[in-house]
């Protein structure tokens, strides 16, 4: 504003406002359309390259206005005018205000702030407080740099909202080059005319008078002073404004908030309405659903109800159901029994087929031969077989020997060189199963060293023997039977060499220990057993496998010659099985002997010294004890020799009546073996000719066993408890007479009670009479005495003391009780020990003595009147 006042003298404007007009580059006119040919020299284009701020117009006279068309329009409010595409370089700026809305537009006060490029080149303007109102005021040759294109013009309202009437943008020369002319920033028309005038007012007055100068200083100074004043007027309204503006934005805000919250809960009214809503339709869709399922049941109700009905009327009578049900469980009874029946059958019938297959003698014992090839040595000695096979005759062989006549042998069968294990164990296997139905089965390979024995039983690797085979036709069979029948299977490996039982599955470090002489005892249910030999159950083929090999790793130890030893002792296989039937519950126990026994060569032909004819003597023991044996069951005997050999002792459970027996003859098909054949051979056709009987099933006895200790046991408990029984009911009848004796007792007591108290009762009234009659004679007596003593004769305290005393006599006297036959001490006189206990001995008078007599004695009336008379004869006489 001073700036303003102080510029103004100096300015020497020309008619147009714009310095250069046809430098101009943009001329807009704010708030309003074009106006050309302005007076200004300059063309007015239409408002544009504005945002913000509405248009004011008004069509009230513009004062002072060179171009009044130009005031008539402006652009109200925060504005940004942003002129593009503009070069490069330096411009003048011309802004042209009108406070054009004080007559007609909005109320109140407008400064504002302008910039140009972001930069404020004019603070706080106020058009009114310039010029007033429907006056021009115009901003001239602001200087703005622009680089980019873009000229950018901002209105910012510091109270109330800018008022912008027209823009002027032109050339400006390059800095230095300006005209010289200086002119003011601001200028109006009206304020041009008063300056003029002014001006000339000022050149008159200064030639006039410099008194005048000062008094229009003065005067400006009054109206600067003014200018202060309103504008600090203008300030506090401003601040008045601000206040009211800030409780308006308050309450506004409090009124948007409030608003906000009706707006909230009225969302939230209207979603609770549609999840009402929602809701009503879910419930009444759930409640047609039910309504329509009910009706559903009704239906099915009815429809189930109807063949209940009908189902009720088709029931037979439950009676006849029960006896239907009943008959069926008989049914399933006769056939589980029919069931049993025909397994027992089918077995019988099995061991039937058994005896018969091969046309095999009735009886048990069956013999196979079995001749075993040329080997190589013999082969390539050109040796010649003796054994002749007719494949016409069946299971016999001719031995051929030099000159003597042929030897014609019959066995259950006969196997050639050319039958291998498979077709050995295809016959062997029938009798080898009979184990699984409860048999006992001794199944041995007998023969000359050599001939083949070990190669039968065991085999060699990759073709395996009857052992392995054995045990593996067992476990399949017992898989086969499980559920029907479970086994429990366990082996022992053992050999007899010299006498001696050796266990072959001990492990080493026992075995390195100490040897076990094992022995073989007999069960108390007739079985035999070997204590401490190792029994290892088996459940596969696997564990078989191992057991076998650590029997025959067994037998090799301490062996130079594993071959030679084994030819020395006889190597046995114990199968031990126990089956136990799922349906019957019968139980089995049986036992299975694999016997490779040792070389049957006589000991005359070995021609052996020291332990080898040791070896060969108990070889041949145990091998004739084996013969002995068989002979005995040949023939029948009453005593079976079982005993003479460990071998036969071993198997007597599996070698006679009631089991099977199986014999292998091995023969050697040479010719120098010819001698050692035919012995093997006619030993074996004896064996061969033995009948036992029938086998016999082994059931299990130790069940059995068990089962009858139990039937014994309860039979004891049984008696015990009735010999209990008994003795009570006999106690219980002493009791009773005991009891009536002493009820007998009791009565004669009562009885004497009732006696004694009938006794007791004239006691009594006795006594009572009695104490009658002893008072008045004592009454008497005192008053005699008392005559006495008014006469003188005692003095005064003997005389008190007299009296107390008989006083205490009476006293007791009155106290006897009959009953108990004994006085009881009265108070009085506990009172008197009492009080004479502190005393001296000297000062107890002889009142005490006869107090303590009366109370202590326990004797009759009579008896105290006595100690009574005493006691006061001897008062007189100390008197
Ligand atoms: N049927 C056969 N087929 C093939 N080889 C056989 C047959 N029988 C025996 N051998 C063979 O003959 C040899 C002697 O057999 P093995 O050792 O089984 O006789 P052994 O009677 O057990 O003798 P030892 O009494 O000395 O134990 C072995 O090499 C064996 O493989």
């Amino acid at each position: 504003m001073f700036l303003f006042l102080r510029e103004a003298s100096r300015n020497t404007l020309p008619p147009c406002l714009c310095l250069f007009p046809d430098k101009v580059v943009a001329a807009i006119n704010a708030g309003g359309s074009s106006i050309l040919d302005t007076s200004f020299g300059i063309d007015f284009v239409d408002d544009r390259f504005f945002s913000g701020g509405d248009v004011l117009r008004t069509a009230e006279d513009i004062v002072d206005a060179q171009e009044p068309s130009l005031y008539r329009t402006a652009r109200y409010g925060e504005v940004t005018y942003a002129l593009d595409g503009l070069e490069s370089g330096d411009y003048y700026v011309d802004i042209h205000f009108a406070e054009i809305i004080f007559t007609n537009g909005p109320p109140g006060m407008r400064i504002f702030d302008v910039y140009i490029q972001d930069e404020k080149v004019v603070s706080d303007l106020d058009v009114y407080g310039r010029v007033g109102s429907n006056r021009p005021l115009i901003l001239l040759n602001v200087r703005a740099a622009v680089d980019g294109g873009v000229l950018t013009l901002a209105f910012r309202g510091v109270v109330g909202n800018p008022t912008i009437s027209a823009i002027c943008v032109h050339r400006a020369p390059p800095l230095g080059a300006e005209p010289v002319v200086s002119h003011d920033q601001f200028t109006s028309l009206r304020w041009k005319t008063a300056r003029s005038r002014m001006l000339a007012d000022s050149r008159f007055m200064r030639d006039k008078s410099r008194g005048a100068v000062t008094e229009s200083e003065q005067r400006l100074e009054e109206l600067r002073n003014e200018c202060h004043q309103a504008w600090i007027s203008v300030q506090e309204s401003n601040r008045q404004a601000e206040k009211l503006r800030d409780e308006l934005s308050v309450k506004s805000l409090t009124v948007d908030t409030l608003a906000n919250a009706v707006e909230t809960q009225v969302l939230e009214l209207r979603d609770l309405k549609e999840k009402e809503m929602n809701e009503k339709t879910k419930l009444k869709l759930a409640v047609s659903d039910a309504q329509r399922k009910v009706e559903e049941l009704r239906i099915l109700y009815s429809l189930l109800s109807k063949d209940a009905r009908d189902c009720i009327c088709s029931f037979p009578d439950p009676h006849g159901m029960v006896s239907a049900v009943q008959a069926l469980v008989n049914e399933q009874k006769e056939l589980k029994k029919r069931l049993l029946d025909e397994s027992q059958e089918r077995k019988f019938l099995y061991n039937k087929l058994i005896e018969m297959k091969g046309n095999f003698l009735p009886g048990n014992v069956r013999v196979f031969c079995r001749c075993r090839p040329l080997n190589a040595s013999e082969a390539s000695a050109s040796s010649v077989s003796l054994v002749e096979f007719d494949s016409a005759r069946e299971n016999e062989l001719v031995i051929r020997a030099g000159t003597n006549p042929k030897k014609l042998y019959k066995f259950d069968r006969v196997f050639t060189p050319e039958d291998d294990q498979p077709e050995v164990f295809a016959d062997t296997s029938p009798v080898v199963v009979s184990v699984l139905d409860g048999y006992n089965v001794c199944i041995f390979a007998y023969g000359q060293t050599g001939t083949g024995k070990t190669f039968t039983m065991e085999g060699i690797p990759g073709n395996r023997g009857v052992n392995y085979r054995t045990l593996e036709e067992l476990f399949r069979l017992s898989t086969v039977r499980k559920g029907e029948v479970n086994y429990e299977i366990k082996v022992s490996v053992l050999e007899v060499y010299n006498e001696q039982i050796r266990d072959l599955l001990t492990t080493p470090s026992q075995a390195g220990l100490a040897p076990k002489r094992l022995e073989i005892k007999q069960d108390a249910d007739g079985g035999h057993r070997v204590p401490g030999l190792v029994e290892a159950e088996v459940h596969s083929m696997t564990e078989v496998w191992e057991v076998l090999q650590s029997g025959s790793a067994a037998r090799a130890v301490g062996s130079t010659n594993a071959n030679e030893h084994s030819s020395r002792s006889h190597c046995m296989l114990c199968v031990k099985v126990r089956g136990e039937n799922m349906t019957t519950g019968e139980c089995t126990r049986s036992k299975l002997w694999l016997v490779d026994l040792a070389g049957s060569e006589r000991v005359a032909k070995s021609d052996v010294q020291g332990d080898r004819l040791k070896e060969a003597q108990n070889i041949n023991k145990s091998l004739s004890a084996l013969g002995d044996v068989i002979h005995a069951l040949t023939t029948k005997s009453n005593h079976v020799p079982y005993r003479n050999s460990k071998l036969t002792h071993l198997l007597q459970d599996s070698l006679g009546g009631e089991s099977k027996t199986l014999m292998f003859v091995q023969i050697s098909p040479t010719e120098a073996d010819v001698g050692e054949t035919l012995c093997s051979l006619n030993f074996a056709s004896r064996v061969r000719g033995v009948e036992m009987g029938p086998a016999k099933k082994q059931l299990d006895s130790s069940e059995f066993f068990k089962y009858k200790q139990m039937a014994e046991k309860a039979k004891q408990d049984v008696k015990t408890k009735d010999d209990s029984v008994r003795r009570l009911e006999d106690s219980l009848r002493t009791t009773e007479s005991k009891l009536k004796v002493k009820e007998q007792l009791c009565q004669s007591l009562a009885e004497k009670v009732k006696d004694r108290d009938k006794v007791a009762a004239e006691l009594e009234l006795q006594l009572a009479t009695e104490k009658k009659a002893r008072l008045a004679a004592e009454v008497a007596l005192k008053e005699k005495r008392l005559k006495a003593d008014r006469e003188g004769s005692w003095d005064r305290a003997d005389r008190a003391n007299a009296e107390e005393a008989l006083e205490a006599a009476f006293k007791t006297a009155a106290s006897f009780h009959p009953k108990e036959n004994s006085y009881r001490q009265p108070l009085q006189e506990r009172a008197l020990e009492n009080e004479l206990k502190p005393l001296s001995k000297d000062e107890k008078a002889p009142k005490v003595l006869g107090e303590t007599v009366l109370c202590k004695t326990r004797t009759s009336i009579p008896k105290i009147q006595m100690v009574l008379l005493r006691f006061y004869a001897s008062l007189h006489t100390q008197g």
